[in-house]
């Protein structure tokens, strides 16, 4: 039915050695395919290879671009991925497909057909069978692709020619390059309404197959002399609605080793498919049922086989239609197949666009099994060929000799309807022979599967076996194993035991812990109550602490006044004492002048004795004067000795007696002065009582903190005092004993001098006796008469001074009687002064001692100021304080600063209270218990602006 055009090269069938085998102008690329197709044809053949599928977008049309047409199509070539952009209730959703090459609309012919024709083409000439078909909505480049825009000018190639003439050349030029022998036959049919149409058939040949006219098939060379056969492209108004296929079959001749002829055939089907549309709609209207459906038969077979062979289907009907038959072997058989899918970008295409798509992708899944045409024997072809040469000449000879078998037409038309029953008879049972040999097929390649398994099974049973004895081996281990893991367990569950009891005594004991928790549990409860209490009873300290904040206030106040009342008692004490003092003084004053006065006693009584004594010398000097006036005028002329004897002796007691006078005189100044020291010590004294009562009154009215100063001040001043008093005292009793001791010193010297001196006298007057006997001897001598009376004289003389001398010792021992008394009267006036001093002492104590206790009553419940630092002027720079709290069974001592504040008043300031009371609100004084000392630092921050109050805090 189809006619072919062939082309053997020129000079018949040449000889080509094996190195002169076809060779392509890519050699690296086709080695490269070569080597692939050798390795892997194999393998294809197994397992089977992919169809290609590719899809190439037109640009717009002049048309579409007027009509500024959206575009809803998008290509990356690069990710080999197409986009569709779909609008479903204004949403935009976008599908993507992927595929083994995208071309976009900028993609030029030459692009396409190197990238995916051309590796095809060289696998042609390695001897496969390939396939590409063009697929696509109806103007969106099928035909463009197949065949190209423009014709070849002045044997120029167009750069717009299509994948038929492209490949065509690149067929020769291979095998022009390789200046092989081959021979190639090229078919370009129509399928039409299941009709099929050679579209290079002579015009009468076609004719004679079909009514509808032909073109002649034009041959032409091309430039290396061969010849190209291109047929007008007979784009009729059906294009759309028609298939067709160009075939193109090469024979190359090929040496074996040995140097035998062989013939390697590959064939190229180049497939331009009906619009796609056409599956739905196309010819389905306006009476035009019969094509549609047949064009629909074509197109929806070729639907139904891919689906069946994506699914792996048992039966796939290619049968169903002539296109599917024609291309049987290029789905799912030995041959390579590429479909390229054409789309438009438009969105009026929108729907035929995603539904090619599907097709495509769904395409993508079909599986061939490539393999390389069996290389023919040249002489068996040649048998072939000579074969089909006689055939064709018998039917030639036949018709010509007309000698065949002639029959009515009847029975022509019957023969030929049984005929044709035979041939769909023959054909179903071809189908189903067909179907019989695939299940075969399947059935040998089960079996071979099975046999592959049976080997792999009995390759496994081998291996299980040795596994198997290593299993034993190693059961054999863990036999040995398992009795060690026996006696392990057994030590274990040993363990185990006694861990389980250790379980048990730890669950006991984590009862026991839990018990305990829960007690626990519940004295945290009771400690949360207890907080909870505590905090009550905090705010009840709080309250408390204000309390007592207004009851310190009112304690101080009380002290205030207490210490005002005590200020007052102690000037009235101290008044008090100033007059015992002065008291004091006064008696002091008459005890002196008593004492002066008995000193003037005194002296009196020693001036009574002295002209006592005077009195006595006077009449002893009047007696010795009458005496010796008496022994003068006796012995007159020898008086003059003795006269100046007694004048001497008279001077000499004038002398002593001066002596005595200012003796006593000194006395007296010495107690006078003695007396005034005295006064002037108790004025000082006095006058330092009053001054410290003076500081003791400022001190109170000053500071009544500084209480306890006083106390010190007054201990001081009473220290200093009863030490003064009790120097005072030392003194005025050395003073008394020394002067006492003087006095009777002097008194015993005089005394005595006065007795030396008086015996002396007597003496002397003894020795003027006998000088007087001299005398008179020295008279006698030349008067011898009057010695007796002078001696008488004498005699009487010495009897006057011896009862002279008789009265003035007893005189003396009177007068030293009376210095005695005089002693004893100074002595106990002494005492009584002395006495008078330790009564006012006593009474100074007595005065000063309630003024101590009051001041310890002061001191003793709140306040003792234990250190005070002053500056030069006297000014108080800082005071530490113990306070005792008499509400403690044990006093608790705390100290704390006061830096500057000059009195309690001076502390008492709003700020301060503020400052205290925000004091004790704070969780700090909480924790220190409201320690004053930082209250007081609290105090000094807040006073000095230097810590903000939260530091402190
Ligand atoms: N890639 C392309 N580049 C430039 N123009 C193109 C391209 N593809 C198609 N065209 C143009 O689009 C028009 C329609 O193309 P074509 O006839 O090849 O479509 P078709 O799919 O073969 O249609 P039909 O199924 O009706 O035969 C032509 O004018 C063609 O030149």
């Amino acid at each position: 039915m189809d006619s072919s055009q062939s082309h053997q090269r020129r000079g018949g069938l040449v000889s080509l050695s094996p190195s002169q085998t076809p060779r392509s102008s890519d050699k690296a690329v086709r080695d490269l395919r070569s080597g692939e197709s050798n390795s892997s044809s194999k393998h294809d053949k197994e397992k089977g290879v992919n169809v290609q599928v590719i899809v190439r977008c037109r640009p717009l049309s002049e048309d579409e671009l007027r009509l500024h047409t959206p575009v809803v199509v998008s290509c990356n070539e690069g990710k080999r991925e197409v986009s569709a952009i779909q609008n479903i209730a204004n949403k935009q959703i976008d599908r993507t497909f992927l595929f083994d090459k995208v071309f976009g609309p900028t993609s030029q012919q030459k692009h396409l057909y190197d990238l995916a024709v051309s590796p095809i083409v060289y696998e042609v000439l390695e001897g496969y069978n390939c396939t590409i078909f063009a697929y696509g909505q109806t103007g969106t480049g099928k035909t463009y692709t197949m065949e190209g825009g423009a014709r070849k000018k002045n044997g120029e190639f167009p750069s717009d020619a299509g994948v038929i003439p492209r490949a065509v050349k690149q067929i020769f030029d291979i095998l022009e390059a390789q200046n092989a022998e081959y021979s190639m036959k090229v078919t370009f049919l129509e399928l039409y309404n299941e009709e099929i149409t050679d579209l290079l058939a002579l015009e009468e040949t076609s004719k004679f197959i079909d009514d509808k006219s032909k073109k002649p098939i034009a041959l032409m060379e091309d430039g290396k002399g061969g010849v190209l056969r291109t047929a007008e492209t007979l784009l009729n108004k059906q294009s759309s609605r028609s298939h067709s296929i160009f075939s193109i079959t090469i024979h190359i001749k090929e040496f074996t080793p040995e140097g035998e002829e062989m013939i390697k055939c590959g064939k190229l089907n180049l497939v331009d498919l009906a619009g796609s549309e056409n599956i739905s709609r196309s010819g389905a209207r306006e009476g035009r049922a019969r094509e549609a459906g047949e064009i629909n038969k074509s197109l929806l077979t070729l639907g139904r086989v891919i689906n069946a062979l994506v699914e792996h289907s048992g039966h796939v009907p290619y049968r169903d239609s002539k296109l599917t038959r024609l291309l049987r072997d290029s789905l799912g058989g030995k041959t390579k197949t590429c479909i390229i899918a054409t789309i438009s970008p438009s969105i009026h295409c929108l729907e035929e666009t995603l539904s090619t798509l599907d097709y495509a992708h769904r395409a993508k899944n079909i599986k061939n099994r490539p393999e390389i045409n069996q290389k023919m024997m040249k002489s068996a072809m040649i048998k072939d060929l000579y074969s089909e040469i006689d055939r064709l000449k018998q039917e030639v000879y036949a018709a010509r000799e007309k000698n065949g078998i002639y029959i009515p037409r009847d029975r022509y038309l019957q023969d030929e309807a049984e005929k044709k029953a035979m041939a769909e008879k023959i054909e179903r049972m071809e189908l189903e022979s067909e179907s019989k040999d695939k299940q075969i097929m399947e059935l040998q390649e089960l079996y071979n599967s099975q046999l592959l398994l049976t080997a792999e099974l009995s390759e496994k049973l081998e291996k299980t076996e040795k596994k198997l004895e290593e299993t034993e081996n190693s059961l054999f281990d863990l036999e040995e194993k398992h009795r060690q893991a026996n006696a392990t367990i057994k030590e274990k569950e040993f363990l185990i035991s006694n861990l389980l009891k250790s379980e048990k005594a730890l669950v006991e004991r984590a009862f026991d812990l839990r018990a305990e928790l829960e007690n626990a549990a519940s004295d945290i409860s009771n400690l949360f109550a207890k907080i909870e209490r505590k905090d009550k009873i905090e705010d009840g300290n709080r309250v408390l602490i204000q309390k007592f904040q207004s009851q310190l206030t009112q304690q101080l106040e009380i002290l205030h006044r207490t210490v005002a009342t005590s200020v007052t008692r102690q000037e009235q004490q101290l008044k008090d004492m100033e007059e015992d003092m002065q008291s004091f003084v006064s008696t002091k004053a008459e005890a002196t002048q008593e004492l002066r006065g008995r000193v003037g006693k005194l002296k009196a009584m020693y001036g009574s004795g002295i002209q006592a004594l005077n009195g006595m010398a006077k009449e002893l000097e009047g007696n010795s004067r009458s005496t010796f006036g008496n022994l003068n005028s006796e012995v007159s002329r020898h008086s003059h000795a003795l006269e100046g004897l007694f004048e001497g002796i008279a001077s000499e007691a004038d002398a002593l007696l001066n002596d005595l006078q200012s003796s006593l005189h000194m006395q007296e100044e010495k107690l006078a002065m003695f007396a005034k020291q005295q006064h002037q010590a108790h004025f000082r004294a006095v006058e330092t009582a009053r001054s410290v009562s003076k500081i003791t009154v400022n001190f109170f009215k000053t500071l009544d903190m500084h209480v306890s100063n006083l106390t010190q001040i007054v201990e001081e001043a009473q220290t200093v005092n009863d030490q003064k008093l009790s120097e005072l005292e030392k003194k005025f009793e050395e003073c008394a004993a020394n002067e006492e001791r003087q006095l009777l010193e002097k008194v015993a010297e005089l005394l005595a001098n006065s007795n030396v001196r008086k015996k002396k006298l007597f003496e002397q007057g003894k020795n003027g006796c006998t000088t007087v006997e001299g005398c008179t001897r020295v008279l006698a001598q030349p008067g011898k008469g009057n010695v007796a009376s002078v001696n008488s004289i004498v005699s009487g003389g010495m009897e006057a001074n011896q009862i002279l001398c008789t009265r003035f010792s007893s005189a003396v021992s009177a007068a030293l009687e009376d210095v005695d008394v005089a002693n004893n009267d100074l002595l106990s006036s002494i005492d009584y002064s002395l006495k008078l001093d330790h009564d006012a002492c006593g009474n100074i104590n007595s005065l000063i001692s309630p003024c101590c206790e009051d001041l310890r009553e002061l001191k003793g419940g709140h306040y003792h100021k234990i250190v005070e630092i002053t500056d030069n002027t006297g000014k108080c720079l800082q005071d530490e304080y113990v306070v005792d709290e008499p509400s403690c069974s044990t006093p608790r001592k705390r100290s704390f600063n006061l830096p500057s504040v000059a009195s309690i008043e001076e502390l008492r300031t709003p700020a301060f209270e503020e400052l205290l009371k925000s004091f004790w609100d704070t969780k700090y004084a909480k924790q220190a218990n409201g320690d004053i000392k930082h209250l007081a630092a609290a105090y000094e921050a807040l006073r000095d602006s230097r810590v903000p109050l939260t530091a402190i805090n």
